[in-house]
């Protein structure tokens, strides 16, 4: 098992990674709050897979579980299974010792979080993430949220759990198009922060070994960031490269394309603008398409500039006239800049048009 430690100024909690964590989580999480009622919130396509190991374990434990199965997808990280979860929580008389298992993906672990984070101001909040996305990414942070028709996370807190738990044995039910799902959140860590991460997210035929150490290393990175600035007021802003496109090409999208996906054309439409900038060297841009494409994952989209744009308008580093864009120096160095919302504009339509001249290498999606 691999164990971080994950310290913010407002909780200090365990990440770990390891084979059957499921059967163990009654056991690691009842001295934290003690055994009380415990909701695991999860979807419809992973409850039937873990949902008994859970039950098992937390009964095992002392707690008093319930299950609460939400429809599986983004489209439903959404006010109505907010409201849904919340009232169920009220129903069931939870009181705040009591504790949220949020088992599944992101969408499950994003949605659980909110709800943990609002009945009675907090109550317990532990992340079991099944999806390769949730382990390296969105079950550690406290980022929480739901989608709004507007645009994507726009209701949500900051809410660290009290503890995650990734059981390795997961990802062999995982579907393909998953697996390339949570390389795009990979990938992006690696360009950020680990020119030896990306390396590693780009060699043929990984293990599950090798898969783990890199869940590991993706969680050190993040946990690095977050301790640093737990609200996001500067140095957080990096975690969100390749979103600020990426989630307008979602919205444009209806929520139907997956995250990771989306953060994989953010990350290039960005990159191929800065390649034409001089930002960083074509070789820079050259290397995170050839990754992508190893990976399964598109380079570019169909939705032009003007609708991309409209839906940026909702970006959350987004001042009055001004976005803050995370832009890649060369693989493992990005920075921050604040630009007018015309120079980003600009950006956007300067990736696109590059990424379209290159149409017999580049993946649409
Ligand atoms: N809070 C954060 O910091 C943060 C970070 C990154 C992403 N996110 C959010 O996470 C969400 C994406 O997460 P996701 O990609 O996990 O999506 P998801 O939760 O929809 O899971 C993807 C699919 O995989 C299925 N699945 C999950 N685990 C499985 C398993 N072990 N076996 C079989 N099927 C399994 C799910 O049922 C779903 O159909 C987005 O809403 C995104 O905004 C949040
Ligand atoms: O943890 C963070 O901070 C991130 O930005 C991680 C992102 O991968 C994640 O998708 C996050 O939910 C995006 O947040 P938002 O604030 O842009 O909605
Ligand atoms: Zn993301």
């Amino acid at each position: 098992m691999n164990s971080v430690t994950v310290s913010t100024p407002s909780k200090k909690y365990y990440v770990h990674t390891g084979a059957d964590l499921l059967s163990a989580a009654g056991e690691i999480a009842a001295p934290l709050r003690g055994a009380g009622q415990a909701l695991i919130v999860s979807d419809a396509n992973v409850a039937p897979l873990y949902a008994r190991r859970v039950v098992d374990s937390l009964e095992h434990a002392g707690f008093r579980p319930t299950l609460h199965v939400v429809p599986a997808g983004e489209q439903n990280k959404n006010m109505r299974s907010l409201f849904d979860l919340l009232n169920r929580m009220a129903a069931l008389r939870m009181i705040r010792s009591d504790t949220l298992f949020a088992l599944g993906g992101g969408v499950v672990g994003d949605l659980g979080g909110l709800a943990a984070s609002l009945y009675m101001r907090g109550i317990g909040l532990v992340q079991l993430p099944t999806s390769l996305l949730a382990a390296v990414d969105s079950s550690v942070g406290g980022k929480t949220a739901i989608d709004l028709e507007t645009g994507k996370n726009l209701v949500g807190t900051f809410y660290q759990p009290d503890l995650v738990l990734y059981d390795t044995e997961t990802l062999a039910t995982l579907p393909k198009e998953q697996l390339a799902n949570g390389f795009g959140e990979i990938i992006k860590t690696g360009m950020i922060r680990d020119a030896k991460l990306f390396d590693a997210a780009r060699k043929p035929n990984l293990g599950a070994a090798e898969i783990a150490g890199i869940v590991h290393r993706c969680v050190e990175i993040k946990r690095d960031v977050v301790r640093r600035d737990e609200k996001e007021t500067g140095l957080r802003q990096i975690l969100n490269f390749g979103h600020t496109f990426g989630h307008a090409v979602e919205k444009c999208s209806g929520f139907s394309i997956p995250h990771g996906f989306c953060v994989a054309i953010g990350m290039m439409i960005v990159t191929a603008a800065c390649a034409k900038r001089g930002i960083c060297a074509p070789e820079t841009l050259i290397q995170l398409s050839g990754a992508l494409r190893l990976r399964g994952l598109p380079q570019t989209t169909r939705f032009e500039a003007d609708e991309l744009f409209a839906g940026m308008l909702a970006d959350k580093k987004r001042a009055s006239d001004t976005v803050t864009l995370v832009l890649p120096r060369s693989i493992g160095s990005v920075e921050r800049r604040k630009v007018m919302l015309e120079e980003a504009r600009a950006f956007l339509a300067d990736g696109l048009e590059a990424l379209s001249a290159d149409e017999t290498e580049v993946v649409t999606a």
